[in-house]
């Protein structure tokens, strides 16, 4: 592993009720890398996801974050972190602009009134950083974007609230081969820029495409957690429906054996 992981949870256990859905899970995020989320429907990859943003409290376990443990209790707590997640179908609001998108919540103020100025210079200004140049106004209604955009400004607000940690549910499940091409070179740009980044995907082409990592769980449990150019196709679609890949020698939870 390369230095201190940005986010890191040991032995992470969640149940709702009877049900247990994430066992003994041990998973670490690195700054400037991709970490590919992978594993069946139903695995426990959005479940895990709500326990590190603090949507749901963890059993038991410990989270770490630049190597100090944190208690992680509500949504809010997480983006104090610097922990961003970008939902597929939540990330914007329609009814709003870009510009309003990327500081709701977070409004700039100049006195009583919003100070739309800056507000808007700070859009144009991450969303240059990040080259991306298919939104033609940052006044335009996120209703009147294409899926792609969307996820672009999606992202780009992650980058204008400085996250360390990005996680990414799904960012090119609805869109095109181009669109999709275009979205993954922003989330490649993300890390190189220094963020760990999370991608969960059902995608192998997009995960062996720009993944650094690859944890794959496997019913509530990390089956493995391994650098991407050690890994074939077959070898992770075989961890992701049976939980282990005899080639690789892995033991429980990624490790070697
Ligand atoms: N609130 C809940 N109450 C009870 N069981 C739940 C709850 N949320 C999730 N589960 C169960 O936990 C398991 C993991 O679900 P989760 O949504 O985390 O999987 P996933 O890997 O994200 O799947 P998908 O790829 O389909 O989104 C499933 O069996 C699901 O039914």
């Amino acid at each position: 592993m390369s230095g201190t992981p940005l986010l890191e949870l040991r032995g992470i256990d969640k149940g709702f009720g009877p049900v247990q859905v994430l066992r003994d899970v041990h998973f670490a995020v690195h700054p400037g890398e991709v970490t590919a989320l992978v594993g069946d429907n139903g695995a426990g990859k959005s479940t895990l996801v709500k326990c590190v943003s603090g949507i749901y409290p963890i059993d038991s376990g410990q989270v770490f974050f630049e190597g100090r443990p944190v208690a992680i209790n509500s949504p809010r707590d997480a983006a104090s972190l610097g922990l961003e997640v970008v939902y597929q179908d939540l990330a914007l609001c329609d009814n709003l602009d870009i510009v309003q998108n990327m500081f709701l919540g977070r409004e700039k103020r100049s006195g009583l009134v919003l100070d739309e100025p800056t507000m808007e210079q700070l859009a144009a200004e991450t969303l240059a950083s990040l080259s991306v140049r298919t939104v033609k106004s940052l006044r335009q209604h996120a209703s009147s974007l294409s899926g792609g955009q969307r996820q672009t400004v999606a992202i780009a607000k992650a980058v204008l609230w400085n996250s360390k940690v990005v996680i990414l549910d799904e960012p090119t499940a609805a869109l095109g081969v181009a669109q999709t091409a275009q979205v993954l070179e922003l989330v490649r740009r993300l890390a190189d820029r220094g963020l760990a980044v999370v991608l969960i995907s059902h995608n192998m082409n997009d995960v062996f495409a720009i993944s650094d990592r690859i944890a794959t769980l496997y019913l509530g449990r990390m089956a493995a957690q391994v650098k991407t150019t050690d890994v074939t196709h077959s070898q992770i679609v075989e961890l992701i429906t049976a939980g282990r890949s005899g080639e690789l020698g892995l033991a429980e939870n990624g490790g070697p054996r």
